[in-house]
């Protein structure tokens, strides 16, 4: 099985464009929705998160109380990282489809190492104003929080002198095409 790491910036397209992988028929395992699922009530991250952040923590894990954490002291980020990227990785180790190709959508794939246990990285990237732009839109995302977030990862331009194939998410339909084209390809010259 080919494992393809999907990585890009905050607001770059990931979620789309791993949406698409999943719609031509090839397993996606999600960083993100891992947290989802850790944080959720019963979930793994849920007791040790209580322990270090007592404000944040009810049955699950509260992420509006948790920003607000990180907020007012930006190395909370660093403690929470220490206690969710163990168990993000464990989630991902379990995840073993039978396929010819899986992706694995991981927002710090550099930053955490996590690359040097992928086959093939794919980088989804954007113009920084409409990455900008995108970010911003979001509901409840300040400024600051943007800017706490965006100076914890690899800079755009150090993840495109990386990554093994690049994907410009500026239109859908384009997008669409060039994740069958690169499916194609990397199913045929495995
Ligand atoms: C900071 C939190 C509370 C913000 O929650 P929120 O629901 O607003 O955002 P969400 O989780 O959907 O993340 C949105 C994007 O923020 C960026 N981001 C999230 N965590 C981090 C981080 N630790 N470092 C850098 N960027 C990050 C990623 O690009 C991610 O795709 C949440 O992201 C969190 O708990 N992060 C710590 C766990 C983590 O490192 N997750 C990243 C994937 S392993
Ligand atoms: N190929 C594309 N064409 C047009 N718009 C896109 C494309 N890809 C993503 N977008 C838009 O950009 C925004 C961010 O996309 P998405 O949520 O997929 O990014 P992400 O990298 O997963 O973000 P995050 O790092 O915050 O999880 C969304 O509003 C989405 O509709």
């Amino acid at each position: 099985m080919i494992r393809l790491g999907l990585t890009g910036s905050i607001g770059m397209g990931k979620s789309t464009t791993a949406a698409m992988f999943a719609a031509a028929g090839v397993p996606v395992w999600d960083a993100d929705a891992a947290v989802h699922r850790l944080y959720a009530p019963g979930g793994a991250a849920v007791g040790p998160l209580r322990a270090a952040f007592p404000d944040a923590v009810t049955d699950g894990v509260d992420r509006a109380a948790l920003k607000a954490a990180i907020a007012a002291d930006p190395t909370a980020l660093t403690r929470l990282e220490g206690i969710v990227h163990p168990l993000v990785a464990a989630d991902r180790a379990a995840f073993r489809p039978k396929a010819d190709l899986a992706v694995f959508d991981v927002p710090l794939l550099y930053e955490t190492g996590a690359d040097a246990g992928m086959d093939a990285v794919l980088l989804v990237t954007a113009p920084p104003a409409l990455q900008r732009a995108r970010v911003l839109a979001r509901p409840g995302m300040t400024e600051a929080m943007f800017a706490t977030l965006l100076s914890r990862q690899l800079p755009d331009a150090d993840k495109r002198a990386r990554a093994d194939h690049i994907i410009e998410t500026l239109e859908r339909e384009a997008t669409r095409l060039q994740v069958e084209a690169l499916i194609r390809y990397l199913t045929s010259h495995a």
